[in-house]
């Protein structure tokens, strides 16, 4: 890739929805932006031809998307929907001859730096060391994680996949709660990994052992819950509590792997959810609970990006750069 698009087409590509969006280099076009629910399509090709065609099929040179999922050898396979998206795909939909497909925390790192502050909320006080590694933690349908480098060659957005590692254990609840998810609750696949108790099906799992562990059975969706939260409902606020003590727990985690002293940023459909209880439920104390090292925990900042399309942004940004990174 070493050609700039004069006009780009961007999608990011959650496992619920899809947002697309036309660049004029690194930036997206106002009021260009469309949402469309996965369920109604058979494939990303299909979605992309949509758009196009929704906006009297503008000649695209480029496309980036960003994909919830791992990418290997330039295919994109999507961790929670059967779509497989590959650079001979996006060119027959589009007809542009430059693609690029990111995992989608990589294109949201991408963005940082570029998001209106209005965008920006602090959730845990810290300070931000300009030029420091940055982290992006994604909780939507998913749950991913991309830590993001300045070097003297540009921007470096690390994939990962540390939303299935193992999910963060502390108490004896939190044991009780892995067994529950790995062996019992729903959807069990043998293994209790962080996304299956943070992404949106996390929250609800969550619930569901606070149901169990009161002897009773409840399945909700995660709207549902934290309207329950809202109302002060025991059995929700006990979930949500349990919750923020496990975001908290593998935030820190995350946070002391990367050391992201340039500062941590949340994404997701359910962290802006959860936003509000933060506070009142302790996040940052769960985020410092590291033994000795609870002081050194307070050299991270973390904030929520209240901004849906960042990925469209960060998108926009790769492929004017040259596709680097
Ligand atoms: N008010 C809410 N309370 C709790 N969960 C919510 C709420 N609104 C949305 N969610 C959950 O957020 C998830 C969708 O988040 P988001 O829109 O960020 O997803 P996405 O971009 O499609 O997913 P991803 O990129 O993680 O695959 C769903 O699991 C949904 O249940």
């Amino acid at each position: 890739m070493s050609q700039r698009s004069a006009l780009a087409l961007v999608a990011d590509i959650g496992g619920t929805n899809t947002r697309v969006a036309l660049a004029d280099g690194e930036v997206v076009r106002d009021g260009s932006i469309r949402r469309y629910a996965n369920a109604g399509f058979a494939d990303l090709e299909t979605v992309l031809r949509r758009y196009l065609d929704e906006t009297g099929n503008p000649g695209v040179s480029g496309v980036c998307v960003a994909a919830a999922g791992p990418v290997r050898d330039g295919v994109a396979t999507m961790t929670n929907l059967d779509w497989t998206i590959t650079g001979t795909g996006l060119t027959a939909a589009t007809g542009a001859a430059q693609t690029a497909i990111l995992n989608d925390l990589q294109a949201q790192g991408h963005a940082l730096g570029r998001i209106a502050p209005a965008h920006l909320r602090q959730v845990i006080a810290g300070p931000k060391k300009p030029g420091g590694a940055m982290l992006v933690v994604g909780l939507g349908t998913g749950m991913n994680a991309a830590p993001v480098h300045e070097t003297p060659w540009g921007r470096v957005v690390a994939a990962s996949e540390c939303g299935h590692i193992s999910m963060p254990v502390r108490t004896d609840e939190d044991h009780r709660l892995a067994k529950f998810v790995a062996e019992v609750g729903p959807h069990a696949h043998g293994f209790a990994g962080v996304e299956d108790v943070l992404a949106g099906r996390g929250l609800e799992r969550v619930y569901a052992f606070a149901a169990h562990e009161a002897g009773r059975t409840a399945d909700k969706r995660g709207a549902e819950i934290m309207a329950d939260v809202a109302a002060g409902e025991t059995l929700a606020c006990t979930a949500a509590q349990l919750y923020i003590h496990l975001l908290g727990q593998e935030l820190g985690n995350l946070a002391l792997i990367h050391l992201p002293f340039g500062g941590i940023y949340l994404i997701g459909g359910v962290a802006r959810a959860m936003q509000p209880w933060f506070d009142r439920m302790a996040l940052a104390a769960h985020f410092r609970d590291k033994g000795r090292f609870a002081e050194f925990m307070g050299s991270f900042s973390v904030e929520i990006v209240e901004d849906d399309y960042a990925a469209l942004t960060g998108c926009a940004a790769y492929l004017a750069g040259g596709g680097r990174g």
